[in-house]
């Protein structure tokens, strides 16, 4: 009866929730719909926060960016097919930038999809989502459901963090299982993300290296932010004395105002240095690969700090890796440099400290011309002023020139507090982080969005009006994508990357509840979002900004192939 089925049995839905909270999952990010509805109802009623969004690429990054500030998988949850399909290009992100998380779908039953049968939303989801994420795992049986969780638990976090998917087959829930037997089958995960200790050899080796510089520069990556070392990154940095350059997401481990930070000083300090030290930092793109004019003709030495061993060489050759976890390996630097060492010189400290005096005096003109409409250096002149004033809050930030401006404008000051768009430079991912980090942290969020970029996960305004998060979003309208200005030769259409004149974002915050301010000069933009920090209500701030400022693709418009055609 009922009753003798409370007391004796379970089922895949219970063993499901019972394996997350077992291993301290919290809160869920997902979109419902079958066969999960009811999954994420039971789970809200077990304790578990869940958090249901408009689409599911945003709730996939909201669960990436969870597992990027708390080092546990972030988790996100679709229905099979197309809501699968848009939650993986958050689970593709994710595993480029490193993020530990894991998308858990739905699926159609395998005999059907395995004979192409036609199954509502049937789609082979396991197949499709390997070659696009870490690890991919479907479970069959409600008695693996223990193993298999842990195996996408251990995944997603050990080793380098990435995205793991997770096949759930509609069956699998509703299988009744022995309460006793489906309690035993239960495994909470031992060590998930042991640390990796360095060979002593290899220490000994890279500080060999670092030794021998004459202008030594420490490269921090966001594999630095999210080793949460921070205390052992800040003082290796400081007993050294060697310089650092923080990647985007990397800000703050260090104040940007830190005196060995060399941001301001960016350009110079990838030419002249002579030996370069990546923590957590790959030699991709954004450091154009290690090679090319950025880094100038003399001669250079790497070494290389990762946990994962295929990274070195990837770009150029690394004299000395030092495969590990970050905090290990850079607590083994420290006891080295603690054991003997000598500081850089003062010409080098000195021509960098020079350099960044030209460089932040010049940025200062531009931050303090108060023109109208505003340009993206008046704007940005005022936001970097309330971080200033709140080191705490968080600041997720992504466009073209609305991203690449900021990222040298706004100084931060705490670790994992600047979110943007990673590895891939990908727009969309500013609601969703919004929320996650708004949900995990429980900090005030400043997401600073192009107006192309917002359009993204806009949608998402009226999630964050839902669950009343402390949500201040800044809408740089500069009226298109990078500008404002297109037009259509023909005349028949507006021009690809122009968008309404005039447009109100502020409105659609306030359909749903939240506040909407029209922003027209930096005073009004500092003091609107003091006023959304202060409420802590969802703001939606509408900066107007010139149509005419900014630049094709921001920074990167050398990226863009060049037609060398002329058509007659
Ligand atoms: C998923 C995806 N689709 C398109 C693109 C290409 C792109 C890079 S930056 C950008 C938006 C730039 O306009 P925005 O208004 O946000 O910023 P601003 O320069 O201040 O005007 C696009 C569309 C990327 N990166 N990812
Ligand atoms: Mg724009």
């Amino acid at each position: 009866s009922a009753i003798e089925a409370e007391v004796e049995l379970t089922d895949g839905f219970h063993l499901v929730i019972d394996a997350l909270k077992l291993n301290g999952i919290e809160t869920i990010y997902g979109v419902p719909g079958i066969p999960i509805t009811d999954l994420g109802r039971m789970a809200q009623a077990e304790g578990i926060r869940v958090i249901s969004f408009r689409h599911e690429q945003n709730a996939g990054n909201a669960a990436a960016i969870a597992g990027f500030l708390t080092k546990k998988p972030g988790i996100c949850l679709t229905v099979s097919a197309p809501g699968f399909l848009n939650g993986l290009t958050a689970l593709a992100n994710a595993t480029t930038n490193c993020f530990p998380m894991i998308l858990i779908s739905g699926s159609s039953e395998r005999e059907i999809v395995d004979l192409q049968q036609g199954d509502y939303e049937e789609m082979d989801q396991l197949a499709i989502a390997k070659p696009l994420c870490k690890a991919a795992f479907r479970v069959l049986h409600a008695e693996d459901i223990g193993i298999g969780v842990a195996r996408a638990i251990r995944a997603a976090v050990s080793g380098r963090p990435g995205g793991v998917y997770l096949d759930l087959p509609a069956k699998l829930f509703s299988q009744v299982v022995d309460a006793e037997k489906g309690a035993k089958s239960l495994v909470k995960v031992i060590d998930a993300a042991p640390d990796q200790l360095p060979a002593p050899s290899a220490v000994e080796r890279a500080l060999e290296v670092l030794k021998s510089a004459k202008k030594p520069l420490i490269i921090l990556g966001k594999g630095a932010a999210y080793a949460q070392a921070d205390e052992t990154i800040r003082e290796f940095i400081e007993t050294s004395g060697i310089p650092f350059l923080p990647m985007s997401m990397a800000k703050g481990l260090l104040p940007d105002t830190h005196p060995l930070s060399a941001g301001a000083a960016r350009s110079t300090v990838l030419k002249d240095s002579d030996v370069v030290l990546l923590v957590g930092a790959r030699l991709n793109w954004l450091l154009s690969h290690g090679k090319g004019k950025t880094w100038g003709d003399a001669p250079k030495k790497f070494i290389q700090v990762d946990i994962e061993p295929k990274e070195m060489d990837s770009n150029v050759e690394i004299v000395a890796p030092l495969v590990g976890d970050i905090g290990s390996v850079v607590s083994a630097l420290l006891d080295g440099v603690k054991a003997g060492w000598t500081a850089p010189s003062d010409a080098w400290i000195g021509e960098i400290k020079a350099r960044k005096e030209v460089n932040i005096a010049k940025m200062s003109q531009r931050l303090l011309k108060n023109s109208t409409p505003m340009d993206f250096h008046s704007a940005l002149g005022a936001l970097k002023q309330v971080i200033k004033e709140r080191p705490d809050a968080i600041l997720v930030n992504e466009g073209a020139n609305t991203l690449d401006l900021a990222r040298g404008v706004i100084d931060m000051y705490q670790p994992r507090k600047r979110l943007d768009v990673g590895t891939w430079g990908v727009m969309g991912i500013g609601m969703g982080f919004a929320v996650g980090a708004a949900v995990e942290t429980g900090k005030p969020v400043l997401a600073v969005e192009g107006d192309s970029a917002f359009g993204f996960s806009g949608m998402e305004v009226e999630t964050i009006c839902r669950y009343e998060l402390p949500v201040c979003i800044v809408v740089f309208n500069n009226n298109g994508i990078y500008r404002g200005l297109d037009t259509d030769p023909t005349g028949r259409d507006p021009g690809t990357t122009v968008f309404v004149k005039g447009s109100r974002y502020d409105k659609m915050m306030e359909a749903f509840g939240g506040v909407g301010y029209n922003a027209t000069t930096p005073d009004e933009l500092k003091r609107f979002v003091d006023e959304a920090m202060n409420s802590g209500r969802p703001t939606l701030i509408n900066a107007v900004i010139d149509p005419a400022a900014g630049s094709e693709s921001g920074n990167i418009g050398s990226l863009n192939p060049q037609s060398v055609v002329k058509k007659k």
